[in-house]
C-alpha cells in the first residue's frame, strides 16, 4: 500500500485528478503484464507465434510509455480525460486483436482482455463514444477472427472463430446495456448536482441579501467588517463607515401605507448604490437604517460621496397614485482609527446620526478621529 502511494507520489505528484489517471494507467499496465506473461508462456510451449509475441511486447511497452507521457502532459496538449480514455480503449482493442491472432489454441482467453476494456469503457465513455468503440471491435476484431481461418487455415478453424465471434458479440451486447444504464445514471447525477449547486447558491444569496432592497444584509456586512477588522495592519489605508437613516419614515408609512414605504426603501437603495464605487458596500442594517462601508477612503472624500448621495435623494421622488413622494436621509460618518474596534466606530457613527437628526435632518454629520463625541 505504502509502495503504491510512493510510486503514485513520484509518478503523479499531489494533484488528485492526475493521481487517478496514473492509477488507471497502472491498472492497465498490470493487465498488459498478465497478457504478456500469458502470451510468452504460450510461446514457450510452442503454441503461439514468437514474432507476434515480440511485436506485441514492443507495441505494449511503447504504447504504455507513450500513454504515460500523454497523461502527464494532457492538459498542455489540450487533450481531455474522455479523449484519453478513448485512445487507451482503441489501443487496447488493437492489442487484443493482435494478441488473438498470435495466440495458439488458448486464444479464447485473450477475449477476457476485451471484456475488461469494454467494462472499463462503460464507466468512462459516453454512450455515443462506447458505441463507436463497439463498432471498432466488431469491424477490427471480428474481421481478424473471421479472416484468420482463410489466411492461416492450419492454425485457425472457422467453427472456433465463429464461436469466439459470438462470445465477443454477446459481451458487446451486455456492455451496451450496462453503458445505457450508466449513461442514464450519469445524466441524472449531473442534473442532481446542478440542482444542488443552484440550491446552495440560492441559500447563500438568501442568507446574505436583503429581500426587499436586494442590498447585502446585516449578516453579510457584519461578517465583512469582522474580516476587515482581522486584516487591519499599519499598511492598510483608512476606511470610513456611515450610518444612514431615512428621515420621518414613519410618516411616509402612515400617510401612504407600508407598501409605499417599501417602494421608498427600494428606490433609496438603488439611488445609493449608483453613487458608490465597486468596492464600497451599502447594506441594509435594519428597518430604514443603512450602513455604508467605504474602504481606502479618507473622511473628506467619504463626506463628498455622502453629500452627493444626499442631494440625489433630496431631488428624487417616488411617483405613485398619491403623487410625488419626496424623502431625505441623515447620516453619521466616521473614519476609523487603526486600532479602533469596528463596533466602536459604528457607535460613533450612530451618535453622529442622532446629532444630525437633532440638528434638523437631511444632514451629514461627521467628526475627525480625535473629535470627542459621547458614544
Ligand atoms: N415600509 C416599511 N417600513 C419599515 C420597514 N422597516 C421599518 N419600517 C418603519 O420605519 C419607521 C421608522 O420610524 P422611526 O424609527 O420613528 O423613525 P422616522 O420616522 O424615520 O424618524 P426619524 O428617523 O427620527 O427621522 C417605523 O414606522 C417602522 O415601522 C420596512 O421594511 N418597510
Amino acid at each position: 500500500m505504502r509502495l503504491g502511494t510512493w510510486i503514485l507520489d513520484k509518478a503523479a505528484g499531489s494533484d488528485s485528478r492526475m493521481r487517478r489517471l496514473i492509477a488507471y494507467w497502472g491498472a492497465t499496465l498490470l493487465l498488459y503484464a498478465f497478457a504478456l506473461a500469458f502470451l510468452w508462456i504460450d510461446v514457450e510451449f510452442g503454441e503461439a507465434s514468437r514474432l507476434i509475441a515480440t511485436i506485441f511486447t514492443v507495441l505494449v511497452l511503447m504504447g504504455e510509455a507513450a500513454f504515460f507521457w500523454v497523461i502527464r502532459k494532457h492538459e498542455r496538449l489540450g487533450i481531455t480525460t474522455a479523449q484519453l480514455s478513448i485512445y487507451q480503449s482503441w489501443f487496447a482493442i488493437f492489442c487484443v486483436a493482435l494478441a488473438y491472432t498470435g495466440q495458439g489454441p488458448l486464444r479464447g482467453a485473450t477475449l477476457l482482455g476485451l471484456f475488461v476494456v469494454l467494462i472499463f469503457s462503460a464507466f468512462s465513455l459516453k454512450a455515443r463514444e462506447a458505441r463507436a468503440l463497439s463498432i471498432f471491435v466488431v469491424v477490427f476484431l471480428g474481421g481478424a477472427m473471421l479472416s484468420m481461418p482463410f489466411t492461416v487455415p492450419q492454425f485457425f478453424d472457422l467453427k472456433t472463430e465463429l464461436l469466439h465471434s459470438m462470445l465477443a458479440g454477446s459481451a458487446l451486447l451486455v456492455v451496451g446495456v450496462i453503458n445505457g444504464r450508466l449513461s442514464d445514471l450519469r445524466s441524472s447525477l449531473k442534473a442532481q448536482r446542478e440542482e444542488l449547486r443552484v440550491a446552495a447558491e440560492t441559500n447563500r444569496m438568501l442568507a446574505t441579501t436583503d429581500e426587499l432592497t436586494s442590498l447585502p444584509n446585516r449578516r453579510y456586512m457584519a461578517e465583512l467588517l469582522r474580516c476587515q477588522e482581522q486584516r487591519r495592519t499599519p499598511s492598510v489605508t483608512s476606511f470610513c463607515l456611515a450610518l444612514l437613516d431615512l428621515d420621518g419614515f414613519k410618516k411616509i408609512n402612515d400617510l401612504y401605507g407600508h407598501d409605499t414605504g417599501d417602494e421608498v426603501l427600494k428606490q433609496f437603495a438603488q439611488l445609493g448604490r449608483r453613487q458608490l464605487r465597486k468596492n464600497d458596500v451599502l447594506a441594509r442594517w435594519g428597518g430604514e437604517e443603512f450602513l455604508l462601508y467605504l474602504p481606502g477612503t479618507i473622511l473628506q472624500d467619504a463626506h463628498g460621496v455622502l453629500e452627493r448621495m444626499r442631494q440625489q435623494v433630496q431631488h428624487a421622488h417616488l411617483l405613485n397614485q398619491a403623487g410625488k413622494i419626496s424623502y431625505t436621509f441623515s447620516a453619521g460618518l466616521v473614519e476609523l482609527t487603526l486600532d479602533e474596534p469596528v463596533e466602536h466606530g459604528i457607535r460613533r457613527a450612530d451618535a453622529l446620526l442622532y446629532r444630525a437628526k437633532q440638528r434638523g435632518r437631511n444632514l451629514i454629520e461627521m467628526n475627525a478621529i480625535d473629535d470627542s463625541i459621547t458614544v
